[in-house]
């Protein structure tokens, strides 16, 4: 558990029933059973689960838009489930579908959004760091995915909120607007508002996230900075060694177990990339960079991988699909 210094959102032993459901003979279902977790101001807290792990109903309770069962929340020192407009305005949320006014355009939409607030983020700089320009005279309803993602953003973010919710925020983006969302992320992370965001995407949490939840069945199973859930039970091989993958592209075709000890496993999974795993030491670097030397090959690219998140996160809840 990490210390909380000022959080903007604690949640303690959260449970939501949903139902009655037919398919339960008029029963209802527990679809978080005692989740918790705070997130800090100036932090990206992510929450990451597999499909249906409850990380979107977790969030909605928070944000006052579903009925919490049991347990309780506090955002911003307030209970979403009772407080009134005064919180929604200290709050932005980016929902996974968007939930905007399909006959909506851009500009007008955000205008609107604007007036709500006493003092909101200046529309046209905010339009031009997401790049709403290029699509402002069109309707919700004709953009692409990743437009309507980044305008959701950009709703989000126009009362200059000190808490942002972010449900999936790369769904649906291109790796430009993908990098352009991260930055600013980043950015509001840095001048102090507190981000908690859900995502299946190990990349995303790995890249973004300050503390990570990890869940699944509606609990939480695991907890820690990305560092710390990659040194949990690291992949070591019979003698304790940690075991590490060298990724590198090349002329397709070479004979690297002729180089290499027979401690590795060396794969080649389409013509020219090259895996090379096992308890790697200096010494089988060595040998591979002196055997390049000979052959005068230069690797196009190159890199040493360690435990990734999402093996973490195969560990700990499962291979099996949700
Ligand atoms: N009203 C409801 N009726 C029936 N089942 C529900 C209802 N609301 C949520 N669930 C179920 O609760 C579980 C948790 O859903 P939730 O949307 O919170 O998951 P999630 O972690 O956000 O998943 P995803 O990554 O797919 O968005 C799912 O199995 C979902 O089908």
């Amino acid at each position: 558990m990490r210390s909380p210094q000022s959080p903007v959102l604690s949640i303690h032993g959260l449970i939501k029933d949903v139902g009655p459901l037919s398919s339960l003979d008029g029963k209802m279902l527990r679809v978080v059973s005692g989740v918790s977790l705070t997130a800090e101001r100036g932090q990206v807290t992510a929450l990451l689960g597999a499909n249906g792990a409850g990380k979107t109903t977790t969030l909605e309770c928070a944000q006052g838009l579903q009925k919490r069962t049991g347990g309780s929340i506090s955002l911003l020192g307030q209970d979403p489930a009772t407080a009134g407009a005064d919180l929604r305005s200290r709050v932005g949320v980016m929902l996974q579908d968007g939930g905007l006014p399909p006959s909506a355009r851009p500009i007008p939409l955000l205008r609107h959004i604007a007036g709500l607030y006493a003092r909101p983020w200046p529309l046209e700089d905010l339009v031009g760091r997401l790049g709403i320009d290029a699509f402002s005279r069109t309707s919700v309803r004709r953009l692409s995915g990743g437009q309507k993602q980044r305008l959701a953003l950009a709703a989000a973010l126009i009362g200059r909120p000190e808490v942002l919710f972010l449900d999936e925020p790369s769904a649906g983006l291109d790796p430009q607007s993908r990098q352009l969302v991260f930055d600013l992320i980043a950015e509001l992370r840095d001048g102090g508002m507190g981000i908690i965001l859900t995502t299946h995407l190990m990349d995303d949490a790995q890249r973004l996230a300050d503390y990570v939840y990890i869940i699944d069945g509606g609990r939480n199973v695991a907890e820690g900075t990305v560092h710390e859930l990659l040194q949990r039970n690291p992949v070591a091989d019979q003698a304790g060694e940690h075991v590490r993958t060298l990724v590198f592209e090349a002329p397709a075709g070479l004979d690297l177990a002729a180089v290499l000890p027979d401690d590795v496993d060396v794969s080649e999974a389409r013509a020219g990339s090259y895996a090379v795993t096992g308890a790697l030491t200096p010494r089988h670097l060595s040998a591979l960079a002196q055997w390049w030397e000979a052959k005068g090959i230069m690797p196009a690219s190159m890199s040493l991988q360690a435990r990734s998140l999402e093996d973490v996160f195969l560990d700990i809840s499962g291979k099996d699909i949700r």
